[in-house]
Order: C-alpha cells, then structure tokens, then sequence
C-alpha cells in the first residue's frame, strides 16, 4: 500500500531518548503513515482528519483535551509501556477514543531491574565500582559489608505479570517470596513459584528483608509506601521500587534513610524524573537510583513497539483487542 493511504499515526515528541524511536521508525512505517509533532502543527488543517492512531513512547508525553479535539478521527492511543498513568483514560474514552499498553513486552526486562536493583543494593556493588577505580583504595571487603539475598525473604507488593516474573527469578535463589495483591493468584501459579500470600501488606512489610514495589501507580496506590509503613519494616531490610516513584512518600523515605529505620532502598523510579540535583535523596549513601530504566533493552523497546502496533491495528480493523485499558 502506498505510504498516502495507510492510516496515520502521530508520534508524540519523546525528548532525549538517544535514537530509540529512530529504531521504531522501520516497524511502524510498515503499517502506519508516520506524522511527527513538529509535521502536525505545521499542517494540522490537512494532516488532523488523517491521524488515526496516536503512539506514545513509553510514560513522558501525555495526550491533552486539545489534541483530542484537533483529532476527529482519532480511534487509538497505543501506549508503549504497561503503566499508563500519565493518560487520563477517562476523558480520552469520553472522546471514544481506546487505549492501548504493552503488560507482555516489558515484563521480563522489568523484572530484571527488579533483580539486578536488589543484588546492587545488597552487595553494595556501586560502592564496590566506586572503592574499585579510587586512586587511594584502602578498603577491604570487611569494611563494608553487605547482606546475602539468598534465602532472603522478598516481599513482592503488585503480583501482576511483572510480580510474577521477580517471584520466578527469586524462587532460583532460593528466596521465601511473600505477596500482597488485590487478588489472590491462584493456587498452581503461587506453588509454581513457592510464594505465600499475605492478605495484609502489614504482615508482608514486618517479616520481608526485601520489599520490592511493582503496583501501578492508581489514586489507591499513591503514596502507598509512608512513614507508618516504613516504620513496620525490619531495620535490616531494604526497600526497591520499579513501578512509580509516586507509590513511594519520599519525604517519609528520606526520613528513614537517614535515621535507618530501614537499611537502604533501590529506585529504579522516582517523583520526579529526574529528581532536581539538590534533592535530598541524592546526598544519602544508602540508596540506588537508576532513571527508569526497567525496559530500557534493545528487545524490550522492539518488543513494545510490536505490540503496541499489534494494539492499535486491531483497533483500526475492528478485531479484539490484545490489550486494552479500560477507565476505571
Ligand atoms: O510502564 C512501563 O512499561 C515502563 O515503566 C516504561 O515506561
């Protein structure tokens, strides 16, 4: 089909991404009419009627009323990424408009982080980077010790695909895996990975010596992590997030940092992204943070791409969707 007839998609400016959309140009030039930002506000009188679908790369750009109503036959917004919290799903519905997102693509390289953030944190590995290429290295091992994960308890708060993928990796560690989620998983799937239920996430924070967060970031799971609950965790233990720094109070948690209430955290995300340079998170020793960098892998990037536009064309054809969100 020539490139006119195809249906357009806009692609929403994404930033300082290094290229990766550059990367995802070839797979949605297959089915779409790619139109770029900076090309809709320059011809929006031609190019409005035309846009089809909108592809937002993963959770920076958010799609506002007025671009909703500059689009009159808009029928998608494919999401790439599972969170989707910068999307107001309602009002977009309210517009007839779905939404998309990609729960497959990023799980495994999601749960990775988790993983890699965990055995970071417990083996102090960037201290050890840092004490490793000091000019004046003085230090053994004895002097900063860390913690084994190894028959550890992990505390999984969110048993979603992401969850579940952590649980898998942690059961070759031989770790206890407690969780907490909305629903129950069921029973062949929690023996599958040896994890315990905890119907209160109290009970989960007083017992884990690692508490990693994989909820999505809803008004119910905002601030989820505080004070109170920072209080209930061991002072051993250590706190990871990979959904969304908003689940964490980080007042509260820069608080326990420093008077070690608990023993350190690994961030992969944080409110905001990034954290201003004099934010006091940034001047603690026991902590890790990364800059959202769950699905940031050659294979998990194509991937969301594929199914993202495995989304929006089902939408468009009028087939069943693979994943959609729907308001709540
Ligand atoms: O939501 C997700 O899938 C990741 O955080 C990437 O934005």
């Amino acid at each position: 089909m020539a490139e006119e007839e195809l249906p357009g998609v806009l692609i929403l400016d994404i930033g300082g991404t290094h290229g990766v959309l550059e990367n995802l140009v070839p797979l949605l030039k297959k089915h779409f009419r790619l139109i770029t930002m900076k090309e809709f506000l320059e011809n929006k009188k031609e190019l409005s009627k035309k846009i089809q679908s909108v592809f937002v790369f993963e959770c920076r750009p958010t799609v506002d009323r007025e671009l909703l109503e500059s689009l009159p036959n808009l029928k998608v917004i494919g999401n790439s990424g599972v969170g989707v919290d910068h999307l107001d799903v309602k009002m977009i519905s309210n517009f007839g408009v779905k939404v998309t997102n990609t729960p497959h693509a990023v799980a495994d390289s999601t749960a990775d982080i988790g993983m890699a953030l965990m055995l970071a944190s417990a083996r102090r590995l960037v201290e050890g980077c840092q004490i490793a290429v000091s000019p004046d290295t003085k230090c053994f091992a004895v002097d900063w010790l860390g913690v084994e994960v190894t028959r550890a308890t992990l505390g999984i708060i969110g048993m979603g695909s992401i969850g579940y993928k952590v649980a898998q990796r942690a059961r070759a560690f031989d770790m206890r895996i407690l969780y907490h989620n909305r629903n129950r998983r069921r029973k062949e799937e929690e023996e599958a990975v040896g994890a315990h239920y905890c119907e209160k996430m109290e009970d989960l924070l007083q017992q884990s010596d690692f508490v990693m967060l994989v909820v999505n970031l809803t008004p119910e799971t905002h601030k989820l992590i505080g004070k109170k609950e920072l209080g209930l965790m061991k002072p051993t233990a250590t706190l990871i997030n990979i959904s969304r720094g908003a689940v964490i109070d980080q007042d509260a948690l820069v608080e326990a940092l420093q008077n070690k209430i608990i023993r350190a955290a690994a961030l992969d995300v944080t409110y905001p992204e990034p954290l201003p340079r004099d934010h006091p998170l940034l001047k603690l020793n026991n902590i890790i943070i990364t800059p959202h960098i769950g699905t940031a892998t050659a294979q998990a990037i194509r991937m969301m791409a594929e199914e993202a536009i495995a989304n929006m064309l089902a939408v468009l054809n009028g087939q069943p969707i693979p994943s959609e969100v729907f308001p709540k």
